[in-house]
């Protein structure tokens, strides 16, 4: 069966919680999944569908612990690979989101299609952001996008 890797941009843990709020929703599906805390190609499943979920460090740095893996998609080319993106920030910075923006940028270069628009939550507005992203992750479009990418 399909799987999903979950990919996780995070400095202090919120977008870890995110994740795993997101790794127990598709556990209640039936939808195999696996978390990866420090994001690498080389463990990556390229046929999956990759959900990446990053907040923002520094001035609208990725954080440290996806660096890393943002430098390798610099010479990837991903054609058949479908993602979804989550971004956690907040906009009391002028760079509000800046890291998931950054990954959509370098996940554009490889040519990978992004599912659904990203929902970037400002943890400003919603201080338990993982109730956001659980309502997006229900949502009726994300969920038909999900269901569609399994059935290809
Ligand atoms: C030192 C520091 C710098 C930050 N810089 C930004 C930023 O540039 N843009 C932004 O949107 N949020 C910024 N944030 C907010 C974080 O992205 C937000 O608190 C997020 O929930 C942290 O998630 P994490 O615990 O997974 O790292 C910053 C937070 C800290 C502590």
């Amino acid at each position: 069966m399909q799987k999903i890797e979950i990919l996780v941009g995070s400095m202090l843990g919120a977008t870890e919680y995110v994740a795993d709020a997101i790794c127990e929703k598709l556990q209640e599906m039936g939808i195999p999944n696996q978390l990866h805390l420090k994001p690498d190609i080389a463990d990556l499943d390229r046929t999956a569908l990759w959900l990446i979920c990053t907040s923002t460090h520094g001035a609208g740095e990725l954080p440290d612990n996806i660096k890393p893996f943002s430098k390798q998609l610099e010479e990837q080319h991903f054609p058949h690979l479908s993602y979804l993106l989550v971004g956690l920030g907040d906009s009391s910075y002028d760079t509000f989101c800046e890291g998931a923006k950054q990954m959509q940028k370098d996940m554009d270069k490889t040519n990978a299609e992004l599912l659904a628009e990203p929902i970037l939550v400002d943890v400003l507005q919603h201080p338990v952001p993982e109730d956001e992203v659980i309502a997006w992750f229900e949502s009726d479009h994300i969920r038909n996008k999900i269901q569609s990418w399994l059935q290809r």
